[in-house]
């Protein structure tokens, strides 16, 4: 692989010719937004029933690519074809027609609409005649997607009573109803599988390998092992430069990640030998006999201090809604949480964070950040009741208690360099972020204030191979000056490589507690074994 940026003609071999006709082609697309050019005369081709990989690092333009190609962003400059003709895309609907629909990165759902609404939010003119919405025809269409798909859902059910998974798998239902007869439909998928579990990543890509004979598809992913099973070729971008174009056949992990960091993955990716013994350590957080009335049943641990607790399980197994719980996001019907221990009654939000407890959940659109506040609120907002963070102005013999701005400032800068947030600065609304970018927002703003307990529910969702090394390397940090760490995932390697010890959950308990010292960690079959 070539690792120099070239323009207009990624470099290019037989291995890494287009498989099928070429069917769609992007011919030097630029985007840029205010002060930053997300796209930089991007060239790339899809060919009939190919699978096309899209890589690199967060806020490198892959999302934005795929917004041109359904029309959600105008390109600035450059042209798309279909078949050799060019087009020009109004909007999903518009693509759509052309055969191309996208599954977003963040679920884009309606909470009070049911599922089969949600499927074809936007295209209810297709199932109206007369001014009159039939609802049943689009009920009834809907079940065919997802019985196609072999997707087990409530489609009558209202979205807000969706779990992640559900309503992940809703979105990839939806871009495939959106198609509607299309003989050679493109999809689009941008990290459609982060914080997926693994039936619905298995099942996708079922569908992928079902669906090529006619389908083409454009997979975006940090989960460079998936990329290099489904793909057929990929493409590196970097600061939205196409950087590399290779045949999936021809390269590994490693290569992939040299061409998106430039530089190769560390020997010690988990850092397991800067684990550390927590034998005889303190307990930080202990949990005992909590249970829901949905199924959480007599949950009960002990979280050491400086410790670093895994937590893994199936879909519905419970380790979400412990999550929760811990995070004072939801209280539990029964049991106890102590921190420090301190019995913490009726656990809050706020009563945690009172306590030293952070939460970081999977869900960071609706539950971890303020979208249409700056970068420097967010990463400020949990520790702007810290005695440090007071600015106490003398007013009317009275002493006011205002923000301090400028160490706000100083936090917001120290946590962009910490964890290299892409950003034009720390004024720039989280919402303008790339994904991965904003997840590391969430990250910091825990970071940057003293807790000690994180729980973390799938910390590195969304979050490039580079970055997600720097986070291990924090979590080792923080361990090391006794923060404990519940880590909640669904990527098993990363918990297993991470973790003092693993809790396996099922159907709402816990089931095995398992070891994982450095050089004897336990084997991904072992945990599968547990969870099933
Ligand atoms: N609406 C917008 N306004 C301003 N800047 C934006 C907007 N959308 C994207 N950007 C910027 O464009 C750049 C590319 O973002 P994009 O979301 O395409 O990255 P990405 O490769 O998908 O990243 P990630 O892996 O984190 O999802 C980033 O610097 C981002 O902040």
């Amino acid at each position: 692989m070539s690792s120099n940026k070239q323009r207009n003609q990624p470099p290019r071999d037989a291995e890494a010719a287009v498989r099928g006709e070429e069917l769609f082609r992007i011919d030097g697309v630029s985007k840029s937004f205010r002060h930053v050019d997300a796209l930089d005369d991007v060239s790339l081709t899809v060919g009939t029933g190919e699978v096309v990989g899209l890589v690199g690092e967060n806020g490198a333009g892959k999302s934005t690519l795929l917004k041109i190609l359904t029309g959600i962003h105008r390109p600035d400059d450059g042209q798309l074809f279909l078949d050799g003709e060019p087009i020009t895309v109004d909007g999903p609907n518009d693509a759509a027609s052309e055969g191309i629909s996208l599954v977003h990165q963040e679920q884009d759902v309606i909470g009070n609409l049911t599922g089969y609404e949600n499927m074809y939010l936007g295209l209810f003119d297709r199932f109206t005649t007369g001014g009159v919405l039939d609802r049943r025809a689009m009920r009834e269409a809907g079940q065919e997607v997802i019985d196609e798909l072999g997707i087990d859902i409530d489609l009558t059910d209202t979205v807000a009573h969706y779990d992640f998974n559900e309503r992940q798998m809703l979105e990839i239902a939806k871009a495939f109803s959106y198609l509607g007869d299309a003989d050679r439909p493109i999809i689009l998928l941008d990290e459609p599988t982060a914080g997926l579990e693994e039936e619905g990543r298995d099942l996708l890509f079922e569908q992928i390998h079902r669906l090529r004979e006619t389908a083409s598809f454009v997979f975006v992913s940090h989960e460079l092992d998936e990329v290099l099973e489904v793909c057929d070729r990929i493409y590196v971008l970097k600061d939205g430069a196409v950087v590399d174009e290779v045949a999936a056949a021809d390269t590994t992990e490693d290569e992939l990640q040299r061409a998106m960091v430039g530089r190769d993955a560390s020997e010690e990716y988990y850092h397991v030998s800067a684990q550390r013994t927590v034998a005889g350590e303190d307990v930080a957080l202990s949990a005992d006999g909590l249970a829901t009335d949905d199924g959480l049943a007599d949950v009960s641990f002990d979280l050491r201090e400086g410790e670093i607790l895994g937590v893994v399980g199936v879909d519905g197994s419970g380790k979400a809604r412990l999550g929760r719980i811990l995070g004072g996001a939801r209280a539990p019907d029964a049991g106890t949480v102590s921190v420090g221990g301190e019995r913490i009654e009726n656990p809050t939000v706020s009563k945690m964070v009172d306590s030293g407890v952070g939460y970081v959940p999977k869900e960071r659109k609706s539950e971890g950040l303020l979208l249409y506040q700056p970068l420097r609120f967010n990463v400020s907002l949990p520790s702007i009741g810290l005695p440090s963070m007071r600015d106490d102005v003398p007013l009317a013999g009275r002493s006011l208690p205002l923000i301090d701005f400028d160490r706000e400032e100083e936090l917001a800068e120290r946590a962009v360099e910490r964890l290299n947030i892409k950003t034009p600065g720390i004024d720039e609304l989280v919402e303008r972020l790339s994904g991965g970018n904003q997840q590391k927002v969430v990250l910091a703003k825990w970071l940057m204030r003293d807790v000690s307990v994180l729980v973390f529910d799938n910390v590195t969702r969304g979050i490039d191979v580079g970055a997600k090394e720097e986070v291990y390397r924090l979590c080792r940090e923080l361990a090391d000056d006794g923060v404990s760490m519940l880590f909640i995932g669904d990527e098993l390697p990363e918990v297993i490589g991470m973790a003092n010890r693993i809790l396996v959950m099922k159907d709402g308990s816990i089931v095995d507690v398992v070891e994982a010292p450095p050089g004897d960690k336990p084997t991904e079959e072992e945990i599968i074994q547990e969870m099933i």
